[in-house]
């Protein structure tokens, strides 16, 4: 298991786990795609003029996972837990009358075992967005006790909310695999804007332990900003230990019943 947190929420967590399946699976890995909950529907714009009862939502989230996911995989596959409103979880499934389902989190990955050589987890929001009215991406973080990649907005404030995200998960013993540092902006050729073009160089010094990766404006593909390691040489070792984790997971599944 390999868990896709962030530094907030709309920061390209979905676009970068959708990045790394394809990367991953060019290397050859089996790799599932779970978000535990989403929230946040939209319409498809063929059924904007029906009645509200007839309108089919969607999950952007969901359908993007499933779509760079290689392995045949329904949306409750991707995300057994759905609300409409864009609002953190929690809140979201109160607005419907209902509530998110603790145990269900970590329990709808169970539906992947025996399917992949790991999963690839997405969290909702930032580190400590509410997922049920009694728990935190953080919580089910520890519970999965899983490597995580940070992804981080490169705009002006993700040097602090990227070594706080970062410093929380290494108190609490979690591995960091890597900071992802994403451009969510798109560059304006006239213009250097240094609130944005210092932060890599920012993220290694302040963090230098941690590999630094980069996705670009609309980029298909993860760079390396950290001269030690390639992007493959660092796949292949997360992958590693995701399998590991992933393994040990379905283990004990398998011993509890
Ligand atoms: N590198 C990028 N290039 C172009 N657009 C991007 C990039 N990264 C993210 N986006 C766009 O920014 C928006 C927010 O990204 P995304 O949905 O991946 O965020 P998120 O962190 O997953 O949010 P959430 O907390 O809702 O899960 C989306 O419209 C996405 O397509
Ligand atoms: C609506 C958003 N897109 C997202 C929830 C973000 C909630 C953030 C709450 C907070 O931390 O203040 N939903 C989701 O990832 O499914
Ligand atoms: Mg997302």
């Amino acid at each position: 298991m390999l868990f896709v947190t962030g530094t907030d929420t709309a920061v390209g967590k979905t676009h970068a786990a959708t990045v790394l399946l394809h990367e991953l699976q060019r290397l050859g890995f089996q790799v599932g795609a779970y978000k535990p909950v989403c929230s946040g529907a939209e319409i498809d714009a063929a059924d904007a003029v029906a009645p509200a009862s007839a309108q089919q939502y969607f999950w952007s989230d969901i359908r993007r996972l499933q779509r760079a996911c290689a392995l045949p995989a329904t949306i409750t596959d991707i995300c057994p837990q759905r609300f409409l409103a864009p609002l953190a979880p929690n809140v979201a499934a109160a607005a419907e009358g209902r509530q998110v389902d603790d145990d269900l989190l970590s329990g709808g990955l169970d539906a992947w075992q025996n399917r992949c050589e790991f999963m690839l987890i997405e969290g909702a929001g930032g580190l400590y967005c509410p997922l049920s009215d009694r728990s935190t991406v953080f919580d089910l973080l520890q519970q999965l006790n899983c490597p995580v990649i940070v992804v981080a907005g490169n705009r002006l404030g993700v040097i602090s909310h990227t070594r706080m995200t970062v410093e929380l998960l290494r108190q609490s013993g979690r591995s960091v695999a890597g900071i992802i540092l994403n451009e969510i902006v798109p560059p304006d050729p006239g213009d250097d804007d240094v609130s944005r073009s210092g932060n890599a160089l920012q993220l290694q010094k302040w963090l230098p332990e941690i590999p630094l990766l980069q996705i670009g404006w609309n980029g298909t593909h993860l760079q390396s900003a950290d001269c030690r390691l390639s992007v493959q040489e660092w796949l292949t070792s997360t992958a590693a230990a995701a399998a590991h984790c992933w393994k040990t997971r379905m283990n004990t599944e398998v011993d509890a019943h």
